[in-house]
């Protein structure tokens, strides 16, 4: 296992070697598909190879964030045990870190888009192995109004779902719950106009995706160039969002070819501002985040993910 060095005097060399075997996995048991065997099964072997492991199992949301900005993380890696939201809250502390350990994500939540961007092993003993073997890759993030996004942010129709899924539904139905409430509510909202203005460029449009990573929704490429291990933006603006073109953009979008659709806007960008008459729903990650008016750039923060 690889090691992520804090700033070193000669008598931290014990303290430095000690944090260098160290993991603290970091457990969302509310999430999707939390699996408690699979954890312990990791931590066993994890180990069984001489890493010392702590378990934390979070008890609110905002726990897993606050832990990740802790400077004094007795930790080389950080591994999440949840879905792209609760890696986006390690993500966010992370900001707040000096020194961020590498990020390790044990695969559980609703979608897993990430775990789909970065191709993660979904059993327990590949998972282990990865994190012992210690590949890293760049992470790169987005933020929106100050926030990091690892996958993306959008406003529109897209984030009104998130906003409008009960939780309840989510955890009985999964992925399924997102296509009822995205049912329920197509019929019945009022769309509003987003207006958005990037890199001198000005446009108006219904739905703005802000892609940091290639994947959307689970498998779905919603942009072939983006990555989460590369640095830059794409944005995505969808001209209407009645029902016949969000079931058209949704059909594109399972066909790996919504950025080639008609009416969608798509570019690589560094700057945005969305803006509205009336607030528009807004979510970062598969998680509410408020409404418009959004500003959007990529973050300069430094971090690094343990990959297969
Ligand atoms: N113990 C907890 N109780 C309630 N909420 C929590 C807890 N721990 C973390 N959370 C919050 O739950 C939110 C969603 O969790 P997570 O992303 O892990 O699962 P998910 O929603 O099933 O998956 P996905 O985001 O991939 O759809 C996170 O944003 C996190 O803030």
């Amino acid at each position: 296992m690889t090691t992520t060095d804090t700033a070193s005097t000669p008598g931290d060399v014990s303290a430095r070697e000690d944090k260098a075997r160290r993991v603290l996995i970091l457990a969302n048991p509310t999430s999707g598909g939390y699996r408690p065997e699979a954890l312990e099964e990791i931590r066993s072997i994890l180990e069984a190879n001489g890493v010392r492991v702590t378990l934390h199992l979070t008890t609110r949301a905002g726990e897993i964030g606050e832990i990740a900005a802790s400077p004094n993380l007795m930790a080389s890696v950080l591994a999440v045990a949840g879905g792209d939201g609760s890696v986006n809250e390690a993500v966010t502390g992370f900001q707040s870190n000096p020194n961020p350990p590498d990020l390790a994500v044990i695969p559980c939540g609703t979608a897993n888009v990430l775990a789909h961007e970065l191709g993660l092993p979904q059993k327990p003993a590949e998972i282990a192995r990865a994190i012992l073997n210690g590949k890293r890759a760049p992470l790169h993030a987005g933020l929106a109004n100050g926030r990091p996004f690892v996958l993306m942010a959008s406003m529109g129709f897209d984030a009104e779902v998130v906003h409008g899924v009960p939780l309840s539904l989510k955890r009985r139905l999964g992925k399924l719950a997102y296509v009822i409430t995205a049912l329920r509510l197509g019929f019945v909202r009022k769309s509003s106009d987003l207006q958005v203005e990037f890199d001198g460029r000005r446009e108006q449009g219904k739905l703005v995706v802000a892609t940091n990573g290639r994947c959307y929704g689970g498998p779905f490429t919603v942009h072939p160039d983006a990555s989460v291990t590369r640095p830059g933006l794409y944005l995505l603006l969808l001209k209407r969002d009645d029902p016949l073109s969000t079931i058209r953009f949704g059909v594109a979008l399972l066909m790996g070819r919504v950025y080639k659709a008609a009416g969608v806007v798509v570019c690589p960008f560094k700057r945005a501002t969305v803006t509205s008459l009336r607030p528009v729903a807004a979510q970062v990650d598969g998680d509410p985040f408020g409404t418009t008016p959004i500003d959007l750039c990529a973050s300069e923060a430094n971090l690094s993910i343990i990959v297969p």
